[in-house]
């Protein structure tokens, strides 16, 4: 095994890398003050010139700034280890690489292939290693190293397949939660590391039980694909999708830690720009809206509002004449438009042209035999296509849809559901309906994270969702208020006369193309990202798999989750079945084998409803003990008993985090008892669930989160809540790091049984 060197390292030690750390520190102040020097040069430069010097400027800002954001995200853990070689030379492996003015390196970057030995290298297999060693930092002080020796003659087989960096390793998992993810730089362990390193191209599946590693290796994965393959990335970015937007809160730090800012996460509900969609709905509704028969109710729906004039004729009255648009000329447009095999929006065009065309016959037969020239007709047309009348019928008979208002008014209407919905029963399509709501822009509005993928289905039938009209009016009007702005600022600088008001806007309107990647990538629904990582990707529905897959038409992913934790109706029961409809069999798989989160004590209970949901699968292999029993309690009024416990388990965990994961019938009643014992808990998956000392939560909203101490309530009830309660019960069971306590009022079930009278 990786032998401890004797007894701790002797302070000499210690000294001697705080003296090396010192020197990385001082080094990286002269990078950051050079580049922020380089920075207010560039800002410094005359505005003026052409506008290739003003674009090259502009272009050098955006690139110190980067840099400057990279240098001051790395201040924490800036190095984390050391590589003695058998060559004899030594390397210091940290968040960024560092060389000094002569080019000698004094650190690589974690990613660099140099690097990979600190995580790989094992007893059995040294890579050219002879000692690594972990270094601890505070702040810019060294608070410990942690050697391994890789002597492979004084190891014995078993000892070989010891973790890697265990002290340190330890030591990470140990500490309390602070409600947000860190990074694991300084400890990722072999197997994780084959994975963040695997190559860029094509689907990877990470299957691992809880705790093994997934959203950390996905995030690691990330940030080393960026890294390494910069120049295909760094256009089209990467895109993180995460369960909930408390889950991407949680995560969110993770990748400015590891220097990567450029990333855009998103969840589900949030993968439509323009739409953040968290509100509720029952899980049947949601299944519903997850299965693939929905692709054809939304394609449905919008033929159905390609219509033909109710009675034989539609008539409308222009200048006191009658023009009437016959049904069979209608339905000659209609087919035409279709025809052209353009999103509903485009062909809107091909069908006003056809109207238009038939009425401007209608007015010059109207004219009798007075001769009119071309451009006379030209302007009856122009007219005709202005005209409100006109307007008004094309709108009935073809109208402009944005996603939101096709859906929006499909669900509000039973008899349109029951046109579009042909082939769904009537108790489905009642689980459809709902009444039309205002649809606001962000902020919360009635779209639930399954009707995400229903608004990006209807985009891509109807196409650019903004009417010309209406863009040409929304552009007049920015460019008038751009240009009055800029005429008050000019007034205010007392520079009226220096430059003109339209330079001056034009600068605001160029400062815009310099978005980042992420920033322009959120707003654009057809960006295509270079990867794709899917945190918890067994919880996505087939719908949501199409608007992925959409996403990244290269399909270089990585999808990360556990079949054993579906608990989405509409979810993963096996990886090949959710993958085949988009890349048939052409995806690789990797496992993770090793939990890090779950102490044994708990893992002893989940595993054995994991055996009860697949009595194949075998457990992850859990690395440590916290010699602290789960209980279980049963009390006549479970509520109350729960506040209770609430209270003590938050004396117990000092600054550490404890989360209540109760079935959704009784979150309402126990929400207000546990705020009642402890003021400042916070109830539901909002973005203060992370922050609160104590949170309660249902086991949906808990997805890919951890804490301290769980208390798991009536597990009797989340079993019987939905057909997945058994998946629900085993990650409610695998969330702590610490304690774990089951509070009941009803029997405890069967597959509990292990806990009872403890
Ligand atoms: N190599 C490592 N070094 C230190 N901590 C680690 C390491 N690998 C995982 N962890 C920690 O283990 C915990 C669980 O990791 P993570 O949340 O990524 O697991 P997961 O597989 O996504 O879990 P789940 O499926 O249950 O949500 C986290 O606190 C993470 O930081």
């Amino acid at each position: 095994m990786a032998a401890e060197t004797p007894a701790q390292p002797a302070g000499s030690e210690l000294a001697r890398e705080q003296a090396y750390v010192a020197g990385l520190y001082a080094r990286l102040d002269e990078l950051r003050e050079r580049t922020a020097r380089a920075l207010d040069d560039v800002r410094r430069q005359d505005t003026s010139g052409t506008h290739q010097n003003r674009s090259e400027r502009d272009a050098f800002a955006s690139l110190h700034t980067d840099r400057l954001a990279q240098l001051w995200a790395v201040e924490n853990g800036l190095c984390f280890g050391r590589l003695d070689r058998v060559e004899g030379d030594r390397l210091y492996v940290g968040r960024l690489g560092l060389s000094d003015d002569a080019l000698d390196q004094l650190q690589v970057d974690w990613r660099t292939p140099a690097a990979q030995a600190f995580y790989r290298a094992t007893a059995a297999n040294p890579e050219g290693v002879v000692r690594r060693r972990h270094i601890s930092t505070r702040g810019r002080s060294v608070t410990g190293v942690d050697d391994e020796v890789l002597d492979l003659d004084s190891l014995s087989d078993e000892d070989r397949e010891t973790l890697n960096g265990e002290a340190a390793l330890l030591a990470a998992l140990s500490a309390s939660r602070t409600g947000r993810m860190g990074d694991i730089v300084a400890t990722i362990q072999a197997e994780q590391d084959r994975i963040i390193r695997d190559e860029l191209d094509g689907v990877l599946v990470v299957q691992g039980g809880p705790g093994t590693g997934k959203t950390a290796v996905a995030l690691h994965r990330a940030a080393y694909l960026l890294y390494t393959y910069r120049d295909r990335l760094a256009r089209r970015g990467v895109l993180v999708v995460g369960p909930s937007p408390a889950f991407v809160r949680y995560i969110e730090q993770v990748l400015p830690s590891l220097g990567e800012t450029d990333v855009l996460l998103s969840s589900v509900g949030e993968l439509y720009p323009g739409v953040t969609a968290v509100a509720d709905e029952a899980p049947e509704v949601a299944e519903l809206k997850g299965d693939l028969r929905m692709v054809e109710l939304v394609a449905a729906a919008v033929r159905e509002r390609q219509r033909l004039p109710r009675g034989k004729a539609l008539e409308l009255v222009v200048d006191r004449d009658t023009l009437r648009l016959d049904r069979q000329v209608v339905d000659r447009a209609r087919q035409k438009a279709r025809r052209s095999r353009r999103p509903h929006n485009a062909a809107r065009k091909v069908f006003v042209r056809e109207v238009v065309n038939e009425l401007t016959r209608q007015v010059v037969a109207a004219h009798g035999s007075r001769a009119l020239d071309a451009e006379d007709v030209a302007e009856i047309r122009a007219e005709l296509r202005a005209e409100p009348a006109v307007r008004d019928a094309v709108d009935q008979l073809w109208p402009h849809l944005t996603p939101e208002r096709l859906l929006g008014e499909l669900f509000a209407s039973p008899e349109a559901l029951a046109r579009a919905g042909r082939d769904l029963p009537e108790a489905e399509r009642k689980l459809l309906h709902r009444p039309l709501v205002p649809t606001p822009r962000r902020g919360p509005g009635p779209w639930t994270p399954a009707d995400v993928p229903l608004l990006d289905e209807a985009a891509e039938l109807l196409g650019s969702d903004t009417d010309p009209d209406e863009e040409e009016a929304l552009r007049a009007e920015q460019e008038r208020r751009e240009r009055a702005y800029a005429e008050e600022v000019l007034g205010v600088l007392g520079l009226e006369g220096m430059v003109s008001a339209e330079q001056l806007a034009g600068r605001y309107a160029q400062a815009q193309d310099y978005l980042t990647t992420a920033e322009r990538a959120a707003g654009d629904r057809e960006w295509a990202f270079g990867h794709v990582v899917v945190d918890e990707a067994q919880e996505l529905s087939p719908m949501a798999w199409r608007v992925v897959m959409r996403r990244c038409p290269t399909k270089s992913m990585t999808l990360v989750g556990d079949v054993a934790q579906t608990a989405a109706l509409a979810g993963a029961h096996s990886w090949g079945a959710v993958l085949a409809p988009h890349v048939q069999d052409r995806w690789r798989l990797a496992e993770l084998t090793v939990n890090y989160r779950t102490p044994l004590e708990v893992m002893d209970v989940a595993n054995a409803v994991l055996t009860e949901l697949d009595a194949d699968v075998t457990p992850a292999r859990a690395v440590r003990e916290s010699g602290i029993e789960p209980w279980a309690r049963q009390a006549g009024d479970v509520v109350a008993a729960v506040a209770q416990a609430a209270a003590e388990e938050r004396a117990a965990v000092g600054d550490g985090k404890v989360a209540v994961l109760a079935p959704r019938s009784l979150l309402d009643a126990i929400g207000t008892a546990v705020v009642a014992a402890v003021p400042d808990a916070s109830v539901g998956g909002g973005l203060t669930a992370l922050d609160a000392p104590v949170t309660v939560l249902s086991v949906q909203q808990s997805k890919g989160l951890e804490f301290d101490s769980v208390l798991v309530v009536e597990p009797q009830a989340l079993l019987e809540e939905t057909p997945r309660g058994l998946n629900d019960l085993y990650v409610a069971l695998t969330r702590t790091t610490r304690r774990l306590g089951v509070l009941h009022s009803r029997a405890l079930p069967p597959v509990l049984r292990g806990l009872a009278g403890r």
